[in-house]
Parts: structure tokens; sequence; C-alpha cells
């Protein structure tokens, strides 16, 4: 008989969805999701309430009936965000949470925060109304190493933004190292997300043997110390650590190139993942906390109702190498070993 496991329904707690034809393309990989924190960062990026609203209805019309997925939207900060417009769009539903990128950090982060002092107001408003800041943790500082942004942000950057903002609710978004493991786990109102990929990969994957492109996304993969780290928090069924997929479609043309652009795409496969990665670490039992309860109760929500079943096949499931989108490809996230898990929805 076939292995099998039912879980609670699982969220995406950071999702790029992106916009036109591309948002059409990749909807329905994220459809089996209850909720899913939808990033901002469009061209434009999203920063006032009424475009939040219409970016989500947008994703509505893409989404087909049959999808459970349920966007959750943020705001991009910028120095000039108001502190009214953010309490007036969370007070009316539009919003879950306000996204800072430090300028320059990643994809579409320009229109992002230079200096922390001037959103300071913003920060204020949402510690008093519960608002969760969600944190892209890498310093911009030419003079850091790559490796090392995201340390470095958590000493320069985060942890005096929460000691100046009591009560300021932060979720470290993809945490890539035994550092951001360490800070999350050692403070109060704050939670991070870790994505799939970062379970899989370390950075020998994207450098050895040639460059590979697709295993490229932000904050970049670190050693594997650092993987290793993220394993156990996210199997450790600790309530601060949840899924955030990071799923993040680039067309090919704009991975596969002199400059190649950031974002591993992981919506199609990544359940089938997370559940080869649990039981090979002897922590199925604790699948569900990470993709299904854990981020619900961060958020204060509810966690969904309705359940799925992940079945264990005797058979390698095949996925798409690629998607369609429009005139381009998308690559799928290839995660290096046949994949047995496969999700079913009804359970
Ligand atoms: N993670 C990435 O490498 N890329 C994301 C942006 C982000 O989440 O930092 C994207 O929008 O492509
Ligand atoms: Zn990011
Ligand atoms: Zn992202």
């Amino acid at each position: 008989m076939s292995k099998s496991l039912t879980l609670r329904r699982p969220d995406d707690w950071h999702l790029h969805l992106r916009d036109g034809e591309m948002l059409r393309a990749v909807v329905s990989f994220s459809g089996k999701f209850g909720r899913a924190i939808i990033m901002p960062n469009l061209v434009p990026p999203v920063v006032t309430g009424a475009q939040a609203k219409a970016y989500r209805d947008r994703i509505n019309v893409a989404s087909e009936e049959k999808m459970t997925l349920r966007p959750l939207m943020t705001l991009y900060l910028t120095e000039t965000t108001d502190p009214a417009d953010v309490l007036a769009s969370h007070a009316s539903g539009i919003i879950s949470a306000v996204k800072l990128y430090p300028a320059g950090a990643t994809t579409n982060s320009a229109s992002g925060v230079r200096d922390f002092d001037k959103v300071r107001p913003v920060f204020e408003v949402m510690a008093e109304a519960g608002i969760p800041l969600c944190c892209h943790g890498e310093v911009t500082d030419p003079a850091v190493d790559i490796f090392d942004r995201e340390a470095v942000f958590i000493d320069r950057v985060l942890d005096p933004i929460r000691r100046a903002v009591p009560g300021l609710k932060v979720v470290m978004e993809h945490i890539t190292t035994q550092d951001g493991v360490d800070y999350v786990s050692g403070n109060d109102n704050i939670g991070a997300t870790i994505t799939t990929h970062h379970l899989v990969i370390n950075r020998n994957h994207i450098l050895v043997g040639g460059i590979r492109p697709h295993y490229y996304c932000l904050p970049v993969a670190k050693r594997e110390t650092h993987r290793l780290a993220l394993r156990r928090a996210a199997c450790s069924g600790d309530a601060r650590f949840f899924l955030g997929t990071d799923s993040a479609p680039h067309p090919d043309s704009a991975k596969e190139s002199a400059c190649g652009c950031a974002g591993c795409f992981t919506a199609p496969n990544t359940m089938s993942i997370l559940a080869h990665v649990f039981e090979e670490d002897g922590a199925l039992d604790r699948l569900e906390a990470f993709t299904s309860l854990n981020g619900a109760a961060f958020y204060d929500l509810p966690a969904n109702e309705d359940r799925v079943r992940l079945v264990k096949r005797d058979e390698p499931v095949t996925y798409p190498t690629h998607i369609a989108a429009g005139s381009e490809t998308v690559t799928v996230f290839d995660p290096g070993f046949p994949l047995y898990w496969q999700l079913e929805d009804p359970a």
C-alpha cells in the first residue's frame, strides 16, 4: 500500500505572482494553496491601498474557479508611504502586511527604503495596529560581502528597528543562515519564512561544475552548514518558522543571461519537495506545522479547515521542466533528486 499523509490545506506566506501574461501563466501552480501573501514588487510597485485592491482584483480574475488560493495583499514600503493609507488599507481588509525592501537589495527594489528613520512613523502605526512588517533581510552596502548581507542586516537594520519600535511584528523573509534562525529563535514578536529551495540547495549547487542561473535567488544560498540549520528549523515544528516559497518566476531569457536575475520558480513542485525533505529528516509529522499551522497562527488567522493529501508513489512523479508564459518559457525548480510524493486534492 502506498504511504500517504493528510494535512490541513497549506498556505504560502511569500509568493510572487507577477502581473499580466506572467500572472495568467503561473497562478494555477499555486492554486491548491489556501492563502498566500502576495509580494508587491511589480513594475511599478504596489505602493497604495488602491493599487493593492486593483492588483487583488487582477489576481482573482486570472484565477480559475476551482482554485482555493486566496491572495493576501501587501504594500511595498517607500520613504513616502502614508501611515494613514497603511492603516486604512489594513482596517478595510485590503492588506495583510507591509513589505520592506532595502533599496537595491533584490528584484524591483529600486523604490525601496534607503533611510530607515524616514519610515519610522509607518512602523509606529503598524506596531499599534498589529500589522506585520515583512522584511527582505539583506543590507545593500557594497562593502559587505553578498554571503554576509543577511547577518549584517540583523545587526545594522533589523535589531535597531525592533528596539526603536517595540511591539512591531516582523517576519524575516526567506532566511538563509544560521544567524537568521538564531535571531528569530531568540526573540518574540518575530517569525521567519523559509523557502523550499533553500532547504535543498547550498552555494555549491549554484557554482560547482558551471554556473546554474536557475539556482540563483536572493538572498543567495549559503554554505552547507546554513542549509542544515534551515532544515532543522523547518523540521522542528517551532511555531516561529513557516513556509514562504518565494516562488519567483522570471522568463528564461532573463535568467539565462550575462546578468541573470534572481528568483527560483518552485510553485509547481513545492509540496512534493517538502514532503521529500521532511521524510528524509524523519519529520513528516511536523510538515503540517510548517506548511499549514505556524504561519496562520503568526498572522492571527485560523488554520484552513479543509485538508489535502500527499501520497507517496512507487514511481517518481513528473513535473514539467518548463512552463509557457506568452512567447517566453519559465524553468521549474529542479531539486536534483526524483520526487515520489504527490499532492492530492481533495484529500
Ligand atoms: N527571491 C528572489 O530572488 N527574487 C524575488 C525577490 C525577492 O523575494 O527578494 C523576485 O521578485 O524575483
Ligand atoms: Zn526578498
Ligand atoms: Zn520574494
